[in-house]
């Protein structure tokens, strides 16, 4: 029974990402109603973790405010020229799949996405991410909270890893969901002060067959420093896959 459940489910989360016009209908509804999902047919609306809070500093807020809203205004401009969506985010991503909520609660019931599963708002992952509307690149406002210590008042690599394995691995599964990480490659280029926020940014540099190339890099905000650059493949797998373990 889990199977087929689980089989429906990708079902529908593989037609959420790929056909274009629904996505943008779909986020454009999600960045209009700032509610995170729309209504499922159980009417239950889980939290979005991408939304302000009161532990977002004064730079997370102003790059909140400027890149959401070119979202909202793209939702009333139709489809000409190039935008940012925000895509809201959950503590489990089989959320965002129709029907999802009700499955969430079915399979693994205790299982958390890591970097949302941190009850104190600002201790850890304070992220907000974008896509832009051709889907060629996708841009994440972070925050690095206490929690990720690494060298004394710097951000832990382990957390930078993580960060840049959600970015990336978000913009693959919004190409082709479900994918998974094959192979990530990172260098550090300059410390991340905890605390700071920062700005990550993933392209896709190709497409071969069920393989995706990602290209990252994080910077501060005025664009002055580089912190972290990287690059990713990404790899689509089947449903069986999952299972499979
Ligand atoms: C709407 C959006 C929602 C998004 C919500 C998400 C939020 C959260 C996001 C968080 C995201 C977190 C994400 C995570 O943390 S994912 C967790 C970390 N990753 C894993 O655990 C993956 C473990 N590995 C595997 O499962 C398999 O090895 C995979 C699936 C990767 C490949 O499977 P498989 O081995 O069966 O593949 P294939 O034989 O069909 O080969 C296919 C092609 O790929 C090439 N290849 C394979 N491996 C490598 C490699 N290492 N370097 C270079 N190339 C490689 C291969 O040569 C072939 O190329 P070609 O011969 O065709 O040219």
């Amino acid at each position: 029974m889990a199977r087929s459940a689980i089989g429906r489910l990708f079902a529908g989360l593989r037609c959420l990402p790929v056909g274009n016009t629904q996505l943008q209908t779909q986020c454009s509804r999600w960045s209009s109603e700032r509610t995170g999902v729309e209504a499922s047919m159980f009417s239950h609306k889980p939290r979005d973790f991408s939304l302000p809070n009161p532990s977002w500093g004064e730079e997370m807020k102003r790059l909140y405010k400027h890149y959401n809203l070119q979202s909202e205004e793209a939702a009333g401009q139709g489809e000409d020229g190039e935008w940012w969506t925000r895509l809201p985010s959950y503590n489990r991503s089989l959320k965002y799949a129709t029907g999802g909520v009700y499955l969430s609660k079915m399979i693994q019931s205790k299982a958390r996405l890591f970097t949302r599963n941190i009850r104190d708002p600002g201790a850890a992952f304070e992220y907000v991410l974008f896509f832009r509307n051709d889907k060629q690149r996708c841009l994440c406002i972070f925050q690095a909270g206490h929690l990720l210590e690494g060298p004394p008042g710097h951000v832990h690599g382990g957390a930078i890893a993580t960060m840049i394995d959600t970015v990336t691995g978000t913009h693959a599964s919004l190409l082709s969901a479900p994918v998974m990480t094959a192979n990530l490659n990172i260098n550090y280029r300059s410390p991340i002060p905890l605390g700071s926020t920062v700005l990550i940014e993933s392209t896709l540099d190709k497409e071969e067959g069920k393989k995706k190339f990602i290209s990252c890099k994080v910077s501060s905000t005025d664009g002055s420093k580089l912190h972290t650059e990287a690059t990713a493949l990404f790899v689509s797998i089947s449903v069986s896959h999952l299972l499979r373990g």
